[in-house]
């Protein structure tokens, strides 16, 4: 389970004080007006933004104090930060060593996703002559070849088309059932992730989440 325990960040003179939990294994929704603060907690999450007070667990154990690399998490940004002038294969394998070099196992993992994400074929170009889903399906499997159990989404297929954007979250549904990851994905169109949602934080002021149950989803799946 992951639990937020009143992580507090003062932010632009907003405060925004988090609580809420989420069961292992689940895909939930973050959504909540513009500015309210979504990408702030996952950004606090990832340890990237610094908190006031608060806390944070996982299976329960405490990763607040941890510093980015060490926690349980993994984050696939809006914008992809891919380098252009290295090819897809470094881009991926920048994620989980400094030098670009894979173990014989991290080399089979990367197979297995690049195969699933079907950017095998890729993996000698450049990032440069990639569309927008490929070069989101490369960041992806940057993310998932980091092989933490917490993958946070923040609006990640938002530039895409619909189509394009369904096949992508359909993907990541399959890809969190079968690494079987924990997701938190911030999404401006609910009703797009209503069948691949176990559960939805509604973010609002001072970031009050309500969390809407796996139950009351399943009755609208
Ligand atoms: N880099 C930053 N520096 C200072 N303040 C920021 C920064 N990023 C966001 N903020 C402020 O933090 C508050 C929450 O912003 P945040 O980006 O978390 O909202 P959001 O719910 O993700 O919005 P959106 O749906 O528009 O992406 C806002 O008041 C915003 O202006």
């Amino acid at each position: 389970m992951l639990a937020v325990e009143g992580l507090t960040i003062k932010r632009n003179q907003q405060v925004m004080c988090y609580s809420a939990q989420l069961k292992s294994g689940q895909l939930c929704a973050l959504t909540g007006a513009s500015g309210v603060g979504k990408s702030t907690l996952l950004e606090a999450i990832t340890g990237l933004l610094p908190v006031t007070s608060g806390q944070l667990f996982w299976q329960g154990e405490r990763f607040d104090q941890c510093v980015p690399g060490q926690r349980p998490v993994t984050m696939l940004f809006q914008q992809q930060n891919l380098i252009e002038h290295l090819d897809v294969l470094t881009n991926i394998a920048l994620g989980v060593s400094p030098s670009a070099k894979l173990t014989v196992q991290q080399q089979q993992t990367l197979q297995q996703i690049t195969e699933r994400l079907a950017i095998t074929e890729l993996l000698a170009c450049s990032p440069l002559s990639l569309s927008g889903g490929q070069r989101q399906r490369v960041a992806l499997a940057r993310c998932l070849l980091r092989q933490k159990p917490l993958l946070l989404l923040d609006e990640p297929f938002s530039a895409l088309d619909p189509n394009l954007r369904h096949e992508c979250l359909q993907l990541t549904h399959e890809l969190q059932q079968q690494f079987g990851l924990t997701v938190l994905l911030v999404t401006h169109f609910p009703e797009e992730v209503a069948s691949i949602a176990d559960c939805y934080w509604h973010i609002s002021e001072g970031g009050h989440i309500d969390v809407m149950s796996q139950t009351v989803n399943q009755a609208a799946k």
